[in-house]
Order: structure tokens, then C-alpha cells, then sequence
């Protein structure tokens, strides 16, 4: 019999602030041009929340309890690098990944034009697929304000039971 189990991960940065100004690095691409997002590593909220509803779903704590911020190999670690990981941790704790569903809010960058390119580098390191949509919040709350970005995600695993 097939077990299904699902989770549920969130991710929030800030920008980082004008004088230690830092890359954007979001869904694993690296977006030129864009004002980058303050964090222990690189800050990839879309590839933070799918790596967080993946440990959620699988029930095995969550991005800090794997990558802590007290870890200093992490350091600037690369979204994907983490994601992998993740997935990884997951197959290790006796799951299959279904997919992961990630919807980034944010008013910049304009995600769509780079979506399947940022679902191809993700799904790659997950090793499953992800999938990324996008929205803004018409200007509103601190995402609308371009204070910082978040990203929600939902991931499905499954194991067999003997
Ligand atoms: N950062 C973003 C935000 C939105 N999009 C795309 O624009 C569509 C309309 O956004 P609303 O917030 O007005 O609903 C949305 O459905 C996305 O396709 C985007 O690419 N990047
Ligand atoms: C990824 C880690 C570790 O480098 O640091 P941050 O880049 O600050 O990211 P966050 O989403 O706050 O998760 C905590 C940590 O696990």
C-alpha cells in the first residue's frame, strides 16, 4: 500500500540593506541586476520553502534543524546545494518525492519570463518535480513594500508500506 504524506514550508529574507549589498539569488537562478536578499546562506527563499515542505512532509524537523545557521559550512551554500540535500535526507528517511509546489509572492523580479529555467535547476536538484508560481500582493504588506520575499510550498512523499 502506497502511503502519501504532505508538508508544508515557508521562507522569508529581507533585502539586504544598501551598504553590504548582496546578489539575488532566487529558484536556484542568479537574477542580475536585482536587489539581492539578506541571509546565512544564499538566501534562495523559493528553494528554502520547497526544501522546508519537503523535511515537513517527510517529518524530519526543518531547514535549521539541518542547516543551522550555527553551521559555518553553510555559509553562503547555494539554494540548490540545500534542496538536494534536503531530498536527499528525505529518500534516506524512507521516502519517495511525489513533487513540490512552490508559489513565490513578490513584486520583483518579475518571475515568469525565468520560470522554466528556475523549474528545470530545481527539479534537478530535488530529483523530482518542482514547480514555481508567482504573484504579488498588488503593493500591499512587506512584500508589497519590496521589504523583503517569501515563498510557500507544499511537497507530497510517499513510502510503502510492507
Ligand atoms: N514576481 C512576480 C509576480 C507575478 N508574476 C506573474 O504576474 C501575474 C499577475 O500577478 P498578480 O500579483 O497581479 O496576480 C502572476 O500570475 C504571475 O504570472 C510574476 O511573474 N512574477
Ligand atoms: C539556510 C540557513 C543556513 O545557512 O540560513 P539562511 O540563509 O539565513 O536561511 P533561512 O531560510 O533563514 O534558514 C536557516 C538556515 O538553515
Amino acid at each position: 500500500m502506497i502511503i502519501p504524506r504532505t508538508g508544508i514550508g515557508v521562507d522569508v529574507h529581507a533585502f539586504a540593506p544598501d551598504d553590504a549589498p548582496r546578489p539575488l539569488w532566487l529558484g536556484g537562478l542568479l537574477w542580475e541586476g536585482e536587489r539581492g536578499l539578506a541571509g546565512h546562506s544564499d538566501a534562495d527563499a523559493v528553494a528554502h520553502a520547497a526544501a522546508n515542505a519537503l523535511f515537513s512532509a517527510a517529518g524530519v524537523g526543518d531547514l535549521g534543524t539541518h542547516f543551522g545557521t550555527d553551521r559555518p559550512e553553510y555559509a553562503g551554500a547555494s539554494g540548490l546545494t540545500l534542496l538536494a540535500e534536503t531530498a536527499r535526507i528525505v529518500r534516506e528517511a524512507g521516502f519517495q518525492i511525489g513533487n513540490v509546489a512552490v508559489q513565490l509572492v513578490c513584486q520583483r523580479p518579475k518571475f515568469g519570463p525565468r520560470r522554466a529555467e528556475a523549474e528545470r535547476a530545481l527539479t534537478e536538484a530535488a530529483g523530482a518535480p518542482v514547480g514555481v508560481t508567482a504573484s504579488t500582493t498588488d503593493h500591499l504588506g512587506f512584500t508589497g513594500r519590496r521589504e523583503g520575499i517569501a515563498a510557500i510550498a507544499t511537497a507530497l512523499v510517499y513510502s510503502s508500506a510492507p
